[in-house]
C-alpha cells in the first residue's frame, strides 16, 4: 500500500477529539470517510443499513441481569474486602501508637497480618468468579446473536456483509468480558472503601481532605470527558475489524476468481488498508487513554505531595499527630486505588458500550418471524398499485378468505399455483431510490403445478426464475397477488411447516462445508446409512461416494469444494429426496454440464420426480424438454405455457432459446 492511497490516511491524524464534540459523534474521519458511509466499502459490496443508535448503560446491564446470583456474592465478597481493607489503616495506627507507648505491638500486628491475608484470599476467590462470569457474559451474548443471526430474514443477508456479521459474533461479544474483568465490579467494593476513607479522613483532619478532594476532582472530570470518546472510538474500530473480516471472507470465498483475474495484489492491499483503518482507531483510543492514565497518576502525586506538604507543616506545628498524619496518608492511597479502579471501569464500559451497539443493533431486528416489514410494503405497493392498475383486469389479487382446505383438495386440484404474483426486491427499491416500477421483478405471474408433474421454469438469465422459487419458500413476500400450496396461501401457514413439505436445491451453493453425510441428513439427522447410499445411488453419486476411502464421511470444503458442479447439484438433490417432501423445488446450475453430467443430471431429476411434484428451473433446455409443462418467464411475465413440442411452435422466445441451445 502506498503511502500516499488517501484511503490509508492515518486515522490518528484525522481522528482528533475536539474537547467540544458531544461525546456520541463519530470520530473526525478523513475526508474520504464520511461518517454515514462505511470506509473502503468496496464498490461492489451490497448497500450498508444506515448504523444504529449508540447502547445505553442500561442495555449493558440487561445482559449483567443473568448473573445476578453469583455477582451478588462477588459484589458481598468484594464489599467484605473492602471492610478488610479499609480496617488496615486503623491496624497500623494501633502499631504505631503501642509502638509509641511502649505497649505490647504483637497482638495488633497478627490482626494486621489477618486483614491482608483475608483481603487476599478473598481478592482471589472474587477474581475467578469474575472472570467467569465474564466468560458467561460473552456466552450468552454470543448464543443471542447466533440464534438471531441464523433467522433474521433473507432479505436481511441481501444488505449486510457476511464477515462484518462474523465478526460481531466473535469479536465485539469479546469486548463484553471487559465490563466484569476490567473493574466494574471491583469498583462497587471500590465505592465502599473511597466512601470509608473519606469518612476516616473527615474525622482525621477535615482540612487536609478539602485539599485532597480538590486536587482529585479535577483529574475525575478530565477522565470522564475523555472516556466519552472512547466509546466512540471504539464502535468505529468495531466497524473497521468487521469491514476487515467481511473483506478476508469475500475474497477467500471467491479466492479462485481473485487469483485468476490478478486481483490478489489489489484485494490484499484493499484488505490491508482496512486492517491499518482499524489500526489507527485502535491508535486513537490508546491515545485517549495515554491521556487517563498520567491524569490519575498525577491525582494520586498531586493530592499525595499536597497532604505530606500541608500535614508535614501542621504536625511540626503541633496540631497532628505523627500516627493520624500517616493513618491519613494511608486512607489517601485507601482512596486513589478504588478512584484508579473506576477510572478504568469508566473507559472499559465505554469500549463495551462502543461493541454492545453493534451487538444490540443485529438483536434488534426482527427475525423472519416476527418481520412485518415485508408485509407492510407489500399493502403499500398493492395499494399503490391497485390504483395504478385500477383499469387492468388481468391482475389478479385473490384474497384469503378464499383459501381452499388442504383436506378438501382433489387430485385434481394444483399442488402450487400462482395467481396474480407481483414482486421488487425491497433493498433494490430502498438502495437506488429509482422509479420503483422500473424494479419489478415478476410482474402477475399466474401458472399452476399439476400435482406428480414436472413443471419447467425457462427464460433469458435474469428473467425472475430463481426469484420464483424464493417466494414459494417464502425467502421474500410478494407484494401481490396468491401463492398456493396444497390449496392454502402460503403466507397462512407456519414457514418451517411450509418449508418441511418442500424440498429445496439452491443455485449457487447447495452443499454446506462438512462430511457428504453431514450434507444429506441436515433436514432429517436419523437418517440411515442405508437410506443415504440409496439416495445417493438414485442420483447417481454413489459410486463417486464409494471412490472416496472415507465414503460418507468424505469430507467436502466450502461450497462443496472437491465436487464439480454437477456434483454438488446432484447431492443436493439427493439431499432434498431424503426430506421426502412431495414437492421439489430444483434450481438447475447455469454452468454448461458435459453430455454425462447432463445425463447424470436428468437421471436425477428423474429420479426426484418419481412420486412427486417436481418445479425446476431449467437453464438448459435439454434436460427439461421431456417436462410434463413447461412455463416461459421473459422480463418477470409469464409469455408462454406448454410442452415443448408446443412450445416449439407457440412461443417465438422459446424457439429462439431452443435454436441457441441447438436443439431444433
Ligand atoms: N437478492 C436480490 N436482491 C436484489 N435483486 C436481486 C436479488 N436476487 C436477484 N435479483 C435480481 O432480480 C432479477 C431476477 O433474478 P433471478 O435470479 O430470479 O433471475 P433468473 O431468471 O433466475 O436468472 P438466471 O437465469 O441468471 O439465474 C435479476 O435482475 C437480479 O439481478
Amino acid at each position: 500500500m502506498s503511502d500516499t492511497d488517501p484511503r490509508v490516511t492515518p486515522v490518528a491524524d484525522g481522528v482528533d477529539l475536539p474537547p467540544d464534540a458531544p461525546p456520541d459523534a463519530p470520530p473526525d474521519l478523513p475526508p474520504d470517510l464520511p461518517p454515514d458511509a462505511p470506509p473502503d466499502a468496496p464498490p461492489d459490496a451490497p448497500a450498508e443499513v444506515p448504523a444504529a443508535p449508540p447502547a445505553r448503560l442500561r442495555d449493558l446491564f440487561a445482559y449483567l441481569g443473568e448473573h445476578r446470583p453469583v455477582l451478588s456474592v462477588v459484589v458481598v465478597i468484594s464489599l467484605v474486602a473492602a471492610a478488610l481493607s479499609l480496617a488496615q489503616p486503623l491496624a497500623v495506627n494501633r502499631v504505631i501508637t503501642a509502638v509509641g507507648a511502649g505497649e505490647p505491638y504483637g497482638p495488633a500486628v497478627a490482626v494486621l497480618i489477618g486483614l491482608l491475608v483475608g483481603a487476599g484470599l478473598l481478592g482471589a476467590v472474587q477474581q475467578f468468579l469474575l472472570e467467569r462470569t465474564a466468560e458467561g457474559v460473552v456466552l450468552s451474548a454470543r448464543r443471542k446473536l447466533i440464534r438471531h443471526l441464523l433467522r433474521l430474514p433473507v432479505r436481511e443477508f441481501d444488505t449486510r456483509r457476511t464477515g462484518d456479521m462474523v465478526s460481531r459474533v466473535g469479536s465485539d461479544t469479546t469486548l463484553l468480558r471487559a465490563v466484569l474483568t476490567g473493574g466494574l465490579v471491583d469498583a462497587l467494593g471500590g465505592a465502599l472503601v473511597f466512601v470509608g476513607s473519606l469518612v476516616a479522613m473527615a474525622l482525621i483532619d477535615p482540612a487536609l481532605l478539602g485539599l485532597t478532594v480538590a486536587v482529585i476532582g479535577l483529574a475525575v472530570v478530565s477522565v470522564v470527558v475523555a472516556s466519552a470518546r472512547i466509546q466512540t472510538l471504539t464502535r468505529a474500530s468495531q466497524e473497521a475489524v468487521g469491514r476487515v473480516a467481511a473483506g478476508v471472507e469475500r475474497a477467500l470465498t471467491a479466492i479462485r476468481t481473485v487469483r485468476a483475474t490478478g486481483a490478489t495484489e489489489r484485494e490484499s492491499d484493499r484488505l490491508e488498508a482496512d486492517a491499518e483503518s482499524a489500526y489507527s482507531f485502535g491508535v486513537a483510543i490508546a491515545r485517549v487513554g495515554a491521556i487517563l492514565w498520567p491524569v490519575s497518576g498525577l491525582a494520586i502525586q498531586g493530592a499525595f505531595l499536597a497532604v505530606l506538604g500541608v500535614g508535614g507543616y501542621r504536625v511540626a506545628a503541633g496540631t497532628l499527630s505523627v500516627a493520624d498524619l500517616i493513618t491519613f496518608i494511608l486512607f489517601l492511597f485507601m482512596m486513589l486505588m478504588p478512584l484508579g479502579q473506576a477510572f478504568s471501569a469508566i473507559s472499559t464500559v465505554r469500549s463495551a458500550l462502543g461493541s454492545l451497539a453493534r451487538i444490540q443493533e443485529i438483536l434488534d431486528l426482527p427475525t423472519e418471524d416476527e418481520d412485518t416489514q415485508d408485509e407492510a410494503d407489500a399493502a403499500d405497493d398493492a395499494h399503490a398499485h391497485a390504483h395504478a392498475d385500477a383499469h387492468d383486469a388481468a391482475v389478479v389479487v385473490p384474497s384469503l378468505d378464499r383459501l381452499t382446505e388442504p383436506d378438501r383438495l382433489t387430485d385434481d386440484d394444483p399442488v402450487l399455483s400462482f395467481e396474480g404474483v407481483s414482486f421488487r426486491y425491497r433493498s433494490v427499491v430502498r438502495a437506488s431510490g429509482r422509479d420503483r416500477n422500473a424494479d419489478v421483478i415478476l410482474d402477475d405471474v399466474t401458472f399452476a403445478v399439476p400435482r406428480g408433474s414436472t413443471t419447467a421454469i425457462v427464460g433469458p438469465s435474469g428473467a425472475g426464475k430463481s426469484t420464483l422459487l424464493a417466494l414459494v419458500e417464502r425467502f421474500y413476500e410478494p407484494d401481490a397477488g396468491t401463492i398456493r400450496f396444497e390449496g392454502a396461501d402460503i403466507r397462512a401457514r407456519d414457514r418451517a411447516a411450509l418449508r418441511a413439505r418442500i424440498g429445496y436445491v439452491e443455485q449457487d451453493a447447495p452443499v454446506l462445508a462438512g462430511t457428504i453425510r453431514d450434507n444429506l441428513v441436515l433436514a432429517a439427522p436419523d437418517t440411515t446409512d442405508e437410506e443415504c447410499r440409496r439416495v445417493l445411488a438414485s442420483v447417481n453419486l454413489l459410486a463417486r461416494v464409494d471412490q472416496h476411502p472415507d465414503g460418507l464421511d468424505a469430507v467436502v470444503g466450502d461450497g462443496g469444494a472437491g465436487l464439480s458442479g454437477g456434483e454438488r447439484q446432484r447431492l443436493g438433490i439427493a439431499r432434498a429426496l431424503i426430506g421426502n417432501a412431495p414437492l421439489l423445488l430444483l434450481d438447475e446450475p447455469t454452468s454448461s454440464l458435459d453430455g454425462r453430467n447432463e445425463q447424470a443430471m436428468k437421471a436425477a431429476i428423474a429420479s426426484a420426480a418419481v412420486g412427486r411434484t417436481v418445479v425446476i428451473v431449467a437453464h438448459r433446455l435439454a434436460t427439461v424438454a421431456s417436462a410434463d409443462q413447461i412455463v416461459v418467464l421473459d422480463a418477470g411475465r409469464v409469455v408462454a405455457i406448454g410442452t415443448h413440442s408446443e412450445l416449439l411452435v407457440a412461443s417465438a422466445l422459446y424457439h429462439e432459446l431452443a435454436r441457441h441451445q441447438l436443439l431444433v
